[in-house]
């Protein structure tokens, strides 16, 4: 818990680091491929090495729930872990979680994510708004309230996302709702000059479609989290070109690209500079 919010933390990192967020996404292939055994035990090393490596060297951590959830509360006890030793390190994370529900059941979500109590809580969630962006509502104010912030899933990097995505509802696409919803949550900070706490998940993977759906991310204020550089095809270029006047708010994602460079630590935070200052250019502001 923070009095200072998160877009303001989060604007110093990615000033300090480049605009990159590595994921810890530990697969199986890419666990065994470090020499660890893919159990309960190798996970936490497989952790460990990526604070080691991480912590104090790049922007933002992103750790992808799924991987632990496969561990049971063994794997669950490594998340904590991992996200409680970044945090003392002063790196940042966004919890990739994705979380969505009723507004009943949302609140108990935000308790156990961006709450002042929350057990596993990053500086970020990732949340759905499939059941409506209104439904994020106590999740958004909660985690203002901590200093924390949310990225609610716009235009996903999947191509598969794009049937729903795109599609035209009473108030024009889906992902236009969401931007507007953005929009309309971070007015206030956009007001005081600053980056808004509540960001927008855009893949860097969709080409034209930014621009096709006449989506104004650069007036949502919004902290853009932009998956797909790396290991799903999209180069710092091609983030630059789906960004556009937008790229200055952008914070790509890499997981398996950058660990892919594991075990070795030093490997490991070469590759992410690399990524960082490959970014940081292509997006200067
Ligand atoms: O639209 C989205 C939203 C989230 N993700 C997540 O980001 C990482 C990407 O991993 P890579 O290895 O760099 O492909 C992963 O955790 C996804 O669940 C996404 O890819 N697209």
């Amino acid at each position: 818990m923070t009095s200072t919010p998160f877009g303001v933390r989060l604007r110093r990192a990615m000033d300090e680091h480049g605009p990159l967020c590595v994921g810890v996404d530990p697969h199986r292939a890419l666990v065994e491929s470090w020499g660890l055994p893919y159990d309960a035990s190798g996970l936490e090393r497989f952790a460990r090495s990526c604070v080691e490596a991480f912590a104090g060297e790049v922007a933002v951590v992103k750790p992808q729930s799924a991987f632990f959830e496969v561990f049971g509360s063994r794997g669950l006890a490594v998340l904590e872990r991992l996200l409680a030793d970044l945090r003392e390190a002063g790196t940042l994370t966004i919890l990739d979680a994705k979380r969505g529900d009723i507004g009943s059941t949302m609140d108990a979500y935000a308790a156990a994510y961006v709450g002042p109590d929350a057990p596993s809580p990053g500086d970020a969630l990732t949340v759905n708004p499939y059941l409506g962006y209104g439904a994020l509502r106590s999740t958004v104010e909660l985690a203002r309230s901590t200093g924390r912030g949310v990225f609610v899933l716009a235009l996903t990097s999947n191509p598969e996302g794009a049937n729903v995505q795109h599609a035209v509802g009473e108030r024009g696409t889906v992902a236009a709702s969401m931007v507007a919803g953005a929009a309309a949550d971070n007015a206030a900070a956009a007001a005081e000059g600053r980056l808004g706490d509540v960001g927008l998940v855009v893949g860097a993977t969709v080409g034209s479609a930014v621009r096709d759906l006449g989506l104004d991310l650069l007036a949502a204020n919004a902290p853009i989290l932009a998956p797909g550089y790396g290991s799903q095809g999209a180069g710092a270029a091609d983030v630059a070109v789906v960004f556009g006047d937008a790229a200055g708010n952008v914070l790509a994602n890499s997981s398996r690209g950058v660990l892919r460079h594991g075990p070795d630590v030093a490997a490991l935070r070469a590759a992410a500079r690399r990524d960082a200052e490959e970014l940081a250019l292509a997006l200067r502001r």
